[in-house]
């Protein structure tokens, strides 16, 4: 149907918001709205400076027969540390202290707006990682992991600590999880992902690190290459850590059970002295 320009604009924004790093030709939008290319090209534009100026992310043109437009979300790093450090103030309420220096989190974590923040920082984070899979390993990482899946716009797999009969044949590890020191088995069905994948791993919170070196683990089992580690939370001061390289959104510094106090502060996506 023939729309005019501003009517036009509005339509193709929401259609790009909705299919992040999707690439769609420009005849499409020119079939859709019966528009010629070069008026679909000056619309494009005008959305690409309103996407940059207002940090709601890039719009990449690639030229060419094969070629065409696609949104890239995008937090600004100033916007993200302002997010995070709003998320820091939520958080650090001594009644979230749990034993064993974990924070009450599931409340945030069932958020849809707090989700879809940490989701877009993370889609920021490994935006040109060319991940094909998010990972991570249920439960409280899942909400994460879709959420960051969602602006990456790929799949979702999900580890169990238990093999399912509902999963196929498994591929199972055993890993220690730092936070309780026991032997755990970690599964993925067998057909959930093909060799070669490039896997992003995303969980809510790392301590000593062991889950995520167990998904790694898991991981090589699959012949799957792991693009990026992202966790929403870590705890500091932990000497050996399992894993090196990962990319933390929060830290927290300090917890003492005795007076419930709670320190956090900006993770290691931030510099120091930032
Ligand atoms: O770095 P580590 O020392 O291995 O600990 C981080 C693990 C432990 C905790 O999961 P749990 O609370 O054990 O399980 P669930 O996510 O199902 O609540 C958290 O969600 C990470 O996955």
């Amino acid at each position: 149907k023939k729309l005019r320009r501003s009517a036009r604009l509005v339509d193709m924004t929401q259609h790009l918001l909705a299919r992040p790093h999707k690439l769609m030709p420009l005849t499409f939008f020119a079939d859709q709205y019966g528009a010629a290319k070069s008026s679909i090209s000056e619309d494009l534009s005008i959305i690409k400076e309103l996407f940059e100026s207002e940090g709601v992310g890039l719009l990449k043109t690639v030229a060419g027969a094969a070629g065409g437009v696609k949104y890239i979300p995008l937090t600004n790093h100033e916007e993200a540390r302002t997010g995070l450090k709003r998320l820091c103030q939520t958080l650090e309420s001594s009644s979230r202290l749990l034993p064993g220096g974990y924070l009450y989190m599931a409340d945030l974590l069932g958020d849809p707006e707090a989700l879809s923040e940490i989701g877009k920082i993370f889609a920021t984070v490994f935006a040109e990682a060319e991940a094909d899979y998010v990972m991570t390993v249920e439960t409280k990482g899942i909400p994460l992991a879709y959420a960051t899946a969602h602006y990456l716009n790929v799949p979702v797999v999900i580890v169990r600590r238990y093999s399912k009969v509902t999963d196929g044949s498994v591929v199972s590890i055993n890993y220690v999880s730092g936070s309780s020191k026991r032997i755990q088995t970690m599964s993925l069905a067998r057909r959930s992902l093909p060799e070669n994948s490039k896997v992003l791993i995303i969980d809510d919170f790392m301590k000593a690190g062991g889950t995520v070196r167990g998904m790694i683990d898991l991981l090589e089992e699959f012949k799957a290459e792991v693009v990026g580690v992202g966790v929403f939370m870590e705890t500091a001061n932990i000497e050996e850590r399992l894993v090196d390289e990962y990319v933390s959104l929060l830290r927290v510094t300090e917890v003492d059970m005795r007076d419930k106090e709670i320190r956090l502060e900006l993770g290691n996506y931030f510099k120091e002295n930032e």
